[in-house]
């Protein structure tokens, strides 16, 4: 199984959503940024991950319950989230088509990736 750590980076009640680009697996999919984990631990990745994708620097708040999902012709992946908040605020879109601030009530409005809904039906639960 393929570990995937994500960052539900959040600011003044809002949370970062990325999207896909059209060239990526999964294209236009809404998604939490993040990726896959190599040789290191979860917080590493997330860290590592968040500044190639959009370079900034987390502060990694709380890991949450994560969600197993298998894809038509790829291995099963446990994406594993964590609420994260900034440390630094100059978001640049290095991988996604774009990433925006949504309140947690529009959260649900998204087309977000299939393994990424069990998680966002969790967050919006617990902290709405
Ligand atoms: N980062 C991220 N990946 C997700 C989410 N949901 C989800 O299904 N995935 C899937 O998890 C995998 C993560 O791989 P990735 O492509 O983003 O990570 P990576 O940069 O390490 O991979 P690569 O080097 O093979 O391109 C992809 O298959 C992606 O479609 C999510 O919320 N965030």
């Amino acid at each position: 199984m393929i570990k995937v750590a994500c960052a539900i980076i959040e600011h003044e009640g809002k949370v970062l959503c990325a999207q896909r680009s059209s060239k990526m697996h999964l294209p236009n999919k809404w998604e939490f940024p993040g990726g896959k984990v190599k040789e290191e631990t979860l917080e590493e990745c997330l860290t590592r991950e968040i500044k190639e994708e959009l370079g900034v620097e987390i502060i990694i708040l709380e890991q949450l319950p994560s969600n197993e999902h298998s894809y038509p012709e790829t291995k099963k992946i446990q994406l594993i989230p964590f609420r994260c908040s900034l440390q630094t605020f100059k978001i640049m879109l290095l991988e996604h088509s774009q990433a925006e601030w949504f309140p947690i009530e529009k959260l649900k409005s998204l087309d977000w990736a299939e393994a990424d809904i069990p998680i966002v039906n969790y967050y919006i639960k617990k902290y709405k």
